[in-house]
């Protein structure tokens, strides 16, 4: 088997904010710097996902999960270490971020995916499986401003699901429409995998991730707490909450 994701190396911090009345006042030059360090947003992440299979991340709020998909996806650059995708990457991580809500459905579809990277003929032969996969055929030509907010993330998965991709970057999307989408969606996916598709997915969906997911990591302050089989970081994490509920400062050490 081979990687699809390389992470080697992977720390992160963001510009420093200002901090406190003063700082916002006074300027950042005039204000006492040592008061104010930056912050690791992820510190020596590592990790490898074998192609044809998923990989979650869980965490805390705050841990770094999204950081680590937007440095993925490469919206963000790191500050060390490097990152290798291989193949083509789309993101599901704000379901219907792209679209333009004057344009109709049927547009947008063009829209978004051009921002997706498909070619103008890759969108006109899958033009029809988008909107048959999205159950929108009565409103396809509606203004997206008409949608409902699931109408929206239907269109959005559909448009994503039918662009050629290797690797997906999930982000809490796993919940998408109604129960009867869901499950489509799910089916998806794991389809996806068959067809030697690799996903990485942050969710706080236990149950959803052990379903499936075969490896994966739990971030705790910006670094690796545990890594491994799913099933084991998953069980892992659950102590970890457990114990942050009894006694909150033992999880933050170093
Ligand atoms: N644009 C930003 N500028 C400065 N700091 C940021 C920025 N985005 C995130 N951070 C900080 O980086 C750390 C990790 O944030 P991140 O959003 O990656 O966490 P997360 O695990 O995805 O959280 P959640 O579960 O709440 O979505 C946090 O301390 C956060 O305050």
């Amino acid at each position: 088997m081979s990687s699809a994701v390389q992470c080697d190396g992977v720390w992160k911090r963001y510009g420093r904010q200002p901090r406190g009345i003063k700082e916002l006042l006074v300027g950042r030059h005039k204000a006492d710097d040592s008061r104010y360090s930056r912050e690791w947003a992820l510190r020596d992440i590592n990790f490898a996902v074998e192609r044809g299979s998923a990989f979650g991340i869980v965490g805390h709020n705050g841990t770094g999960k999204s950081t680590l998909l937007s440095l993925l996806l490469g919206t963000i650059p790191p500050d060390r270490g490097n990152i290798r995708m291989h193949g083509r990457v789309a993101s599901m991580l704000e379901l219907g971020a792209g679209f333009h809500p004057e344009l109709t459905g049927r547009e947008n579809i063009f829209l978004y995916g051009s921002i997706l990277g498909m070619s103008l003929t890759e969108i006109r032969n899958n033009l029809d499986k988008i909107i048959g996969f999205s159950e929108l055929d009565g409103a396809i030509d509606n203004q997206i401003r008409t949608y409902s907010s699931g109408m929206i993330a239907r269109l959005g998965f559909s448009t994503i699901a039918h662009t050629p991709v290797d690797i997906l970057l999930i982000d809490e999307v796993l919940a998408v429409g109604d129960s009867h989408f869901q499950e489509k969606c799910g089916q998806y996916l794991q389809d996806f995998k068959a067809r030697q598709g690799t996903l990485v997915i942050v969710s706080h969906d236990m149950e959803a991730l052990a379903e499936m997911c075969d490896s994966g990591i739990c971030l705790n302050m910006g670094h690796v707490l545990v890594q491994g089989s799913i099933s084991n970081v998953l069980s892992e994490y659950e102590a970890v909450m457990t114990m942050s509920r009894r006694e909150p400062k033992q999880i933050c050490k170093e």
